[in-house]
C-alpha cells in the first residue's frame, strides 16, 4: 500500500525540554492509523507539525497526494479536526459548512447536497438552520467533523475525535470513520483513550514522553504481546483458577475477576482446567487490551497492576 504521509525523524523542543524525540511513522492510503499515548505524550504537538501549525526543529514530513510529493501540507487535500473545538457561534450550521467547504474549493451545489447527507447521518438534519450556539457540545463536534471530511480529502487528521461524545455518538463516529477509510481516505486519529480506538485502527503508533513506545499493525502487536485475559463474574474467589499455574496475575473488582494467562497459554488449555460446577455466573476470553500492553511496557514489563476501571 502506498504511503500518504511519511513522518521522518521529527524532533521538537519547547523551552529547553524535548517534547518530541526522533519520531517516525507513516500513514498509508486507505488506512486508519492511530497515534496514541497518555496525556502530555506529544500527540497534539506531532499533529500540529503535520498540519504545518508549528515546524519541527529537525526531521522531515512528506505528503504523497494526487500523484505528487510535497513537503508542506496541501490544504485542499487535507481535513483537520483540531483538539480545540470551535466554530463561529453566531453562524448557522448550513452556512458555516458551506463557508468552510468553499475555502477548500468545493462547489456550492455539491457541498449543499453532501452537507444534508452528512447531517442526516448524524441525525442533525433538523439543525441545518440552527445557530452553532444552539447546539449541544456533541452536536457541534459532529458539525466540525463534517467540516473536516466534506471536501473528501485524501488525508484526514482527527485530534481526539471521541472526547466529549456519548457512547452512541462514539459508535456512529467510529462507523463513519471506518467507512471513509474503506472508501480510500487515509485517516490519522489521535487519542489517549486506547481502548476506544483500538477496534477501528489498522495500525498504531504509541507515544510516551515524546518517544516511540510501539509501532505497527494492531494485530501483530497484540500477537507479540500475546497473552489472553479471562474475565469471570463470580461471588467468591475460585482458587483453582486464581492460583492456577497457567495464570500470571489476577485482579478483582467486586464480583469481576480478571485473570491474565501466562504468555503463550492457549485459552482452551486454561478453560479445560475449570472444575465442573465452579460457581461462575459469566465468563469471557479476550486478547489483553492495548491499554494493558501499554501499562506493561510503561511499568517495565510487568502486568501485575492492570486498571480494570479503564477497560
Ligand atoms: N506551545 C507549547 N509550549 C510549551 N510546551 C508545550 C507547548 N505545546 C505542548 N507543550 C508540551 O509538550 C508536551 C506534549 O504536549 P501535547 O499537547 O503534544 O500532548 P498530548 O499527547 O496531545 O496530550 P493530551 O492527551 O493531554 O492532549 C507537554 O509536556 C506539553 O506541556
Amino acid at each position: 500500500m502506498n504511503n500518504t504521509l511519511d513522518v521522518k525523524n521529527i524532533n521538537k523542543t519547547y523551552n529547553g525540554v524535548k517534547v518530541i524525540n526522533d519520531i517516525s511513522f507513516a500513514v498509508k492510503a486507505g488506512e486508519i492509523m492511530g497515534i496514541m499515548g497518555p496525556n502530555g505524550a506529544g500527540k497534539t504537538t506531532t499533529i500540529r507539525m503535520i498540519m504545518g501549525i508549528t515546524a519541527p526543529d529537525q526531521g522531515e514530513l512528506h505528503f504523497f497526494l494526487n500523484g505528487e510529493s510535497r513537503n508542506r501540507i496541501p490544504q485542499a487535500s487535507v481535513g483537520y479536526l483540531p483538539e480545540e473545538r470551535g466554530l463561529y457561534k453566531e453562524a448557522k450550521v448550513m452556512e458555516i459548512l458551506l463557508f468552510l467547504s468553499g475555502l477548500k474549493g468545493l462547489d456550492k451545489v455539491i457541498a449543499r447536497k453532501r452537507i444534508m447527507e452528512w447531517l442526516e447521518k448524524f441525525q442533525l438534519a433538523d439543525k441545518a438552520n440552527s445557530k452553532v450556539q444552539q447546539l449541544s457540545k456533541g452536536m457541534a463536534q459532529k458539525v466540525q467533523f463534517i467540516a473536516s471530511v466534506l471536501h473528501q480529502p485524501a488525508l484526514v487528521v482527527l485530534d481526539e475525535p471521541f472526547s466529549g461524545l456519548d457512547p452512541v455518538s462514539q459508535d456512529i463516529f467510529k462507523q463513519e470513520i471506518r467507512q471513509l477509510a474503506d472508501e480510500g481516505m487515509s485517516i490519522l486519529i489521535s487519542s489517549h483513550q486506547m481502548n476506544l480506538v483500538e477496534e477501528i485502527c489498522n495500525r498504531i503508533f504509541i507515544i510516551n514522553k515524546g518517544e516511540k513506545v510501539l509501532y505497527g499493525p494492531l494485530q501483530d502487536i497484540k500477537a507479540q504481546y500475546g497473552s489472553y485475559q479471562v474475565n469471570i463474574i463470580a461471588e467468591q474467589e475460585i482458587p483453582e483458577l486464581t492460583q492456577s499455574p497457567l495464570v500470571q496475575s489476577f485482579q478483582r473488582l467486586g464480583k469481576k475477576w480478571s485473570l491474565v494467562l501466562k504468555d503463550n497459554t492457549a485459552p482452551a488449555k486454561f478453560l479445560a482446567t475449570i472444575p465442573p460446577g465452579a460457581p461462575i455466573d459469566e465468563l469471557s476470553v479476550a486478547r489483553i487490551s492495548l491499554h494493558d500492553i501499554f501499562v506493561r511496557i510503561a511499568k517495565g514489563g510487568s502486568s501485575d497492576e492492570i486498571n480494570l476501571e479503564n477497560r
